[in-house]
């Protein structure tokens, strides 16, 4: 009994027999009272209310089952990733805000691996406990439940600021919060970088690039984003983000570095992420149209995540202060994209094109001169086994989230 509680599918497994046993003790008592009432002795309304009653026993037992489960679990010593030591003076206590994001909880892993003590503030928009639940309860390991929109005094080395919803579906549906994360919630923190003489590192994206008229985008290029237009929140919100980095840094004195992250994607990407990547690889899944927004001429250059956090912490451990671009050059069209996921993912799902999406900028590659010259950095990772590994991840999302459909109770 103990042991069954030893992991999640074991939990999963034990919850499936419990109810395929209940299931089946239910079909029988129906199947005996219905008989018995057909031989006369009960009426239909005692057999309905004795169904009912035996239900509700079952799903409070399966309650209670449930609760024993994670009362048991709690007694197990967890186990943890290994992590180096490192001695009080080369480890660092290090804020990642947005650490419970995608990007975010990737970063967590590599400087937690590396021996430093790690604190995550994410306020869970788009960021989830699950991502960094592997750290839960270790001594270099902190999560703060804190939105950066509101101001956090804690003593640190450095700071990593993710935290901002990055895909368009998400930034766009509260447009006004998204600006008020890329500004106050910068302020917030760049002041307590100020505050703590902390070293500061800035998320920042392709998109202060706009639909862009020079291709590829070298830091120089000072972009084309309309400032009023639905993508602005972010676009401006981002380019505000470093204007104000470079306002404190020079008038503080302060360490600053900003990253420009071009499209990512790798595991741990949300079902409802709504980009590109995660669209097409569940749509390709479920066997459901693959939409296309647009001609599919516009162009993209996706980055393994693995390979960006390698460029953010060689950027965080650089000299350098102007803006760096993290990206994988390698350019697609949509099109060419699509044709992509449907081989690796196979299946029967027809491609098709649907309304494009305004301001949708139509080219997208990253000059990474810099990144090379000044961090030694490229990525390494090739476009189809990294999403090879993105796809084997929903696939596994997938897998859970029907079983978890299946096991819900829904009362009579
Ligand atoms: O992935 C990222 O890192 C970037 O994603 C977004 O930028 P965007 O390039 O517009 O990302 P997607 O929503 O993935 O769109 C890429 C292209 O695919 C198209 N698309 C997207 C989704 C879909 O289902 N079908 C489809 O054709 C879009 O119209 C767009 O042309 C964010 O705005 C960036 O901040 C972020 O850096």
């Amino acid at each position: 009994m103990c042991k069954i509680s030893l992991s999640r599918r074991n939990k999963e497994i034990l919850i499936a027999v419990c109810s395929f046993t209940i299931l089946i003790i239910l079909y029988k008592l129906s199947g005996k009272s219905r008989s018995v009432s057909n031989a006369k002795e009960f009426s239909q309304t005692d057999s309905i209310h004795t169904k009912e009653e035996t239900l509700t026993k079952t799903a409070y037992r399966i309650q209670e089952l449930e609760e024993k489960i994670s009362i048991l679990e709690k007694q197990i010593p967890k186990t943890y990733p290994d992590v180096r030591y490192l001695n009080y003076l080369a480890r660092k206590r290090i804020l990642v805000t947005g650490g419970a994001g995608f990007v975010g909880s990737h970063l967590v892993d590599k400087l937690m691996k590396e021996g430093h003590e790690v604190i995550v503030a994410d306020n869970f928009f788009t960021g989830r406990k699950l991502n960094v639940e592997h750290w839960i309860g270790h001594e270099n390991f902190e999560m703060i439940h804190h939105d950066i929109v509101n101001p956090l005094y804690i003593e640190v080395d450095e700071i990593y600021h993710l935290a901002s919803p990055a895909s368009p579906p998400h930034y766009m549906e509260n447009p006004v919060k998204t600006i008020k994360t890329n500004t106050i919630g910068t302020i917030n923190i760049l002041g307590l970088a100020r505050r703590v003489n902390a070293k500061v590192l800035i998320a920042s994206t392709s998109e202060v690039y706009g639909d862009p008229d020079i291709h590829p985008q070298p830091e120089t290029y000072w972009g084309h984003v309309n400032p009023i237009g639905p993508r602005a929140c972010y676009d401006e919100g981002k380019r505000i983000s470093e204007t104000l980095t470079y306002a404190y840094a020079k008038q503080e004195k302060m360490q600053v570095r900003v990253a420009r992250i071009f499209n990512t994607y790798g595991p741990r990407m949300h079902m409802n992420d709504g980009r590109v990547v995660s669209n097409f690889i569940l749509q390709a899944l479920k066997g459901e149209i693959i939409t296309i927004y647009g001609s599919g001429g516009q162009t993209r250059s996706f980055q393994y995540v693995t390979d960006l956090v390698e460029g953010l912490v060689s950027l965080m451990n650089s000299n350098y202060t102007l803006p760096v671009n993290l990206g994988n050059p390698v350019e697609h069209t949509i099109n060419e994209f699509a044709a992509i996921i449907k081989e690796l993912v196979g299946g029967n799902s027809k491609i098709v094109h649907s309304s494009e999406v305004e301001d949708d900028p139509q080219r997208r590659k990253p000059d990474i001169t810099r990144a090379k010259k000044y961090l030694n950095w490229e990525p390494k990772v090739n476009l189809n086994v990294g999403l090879q590994k993105t796809v084997s991840y929903f696939r596994e999302e997938l897998r859970k989230f029907s079983h978890s459909q299946r096991n819900k109770f829904v009362p009579v």
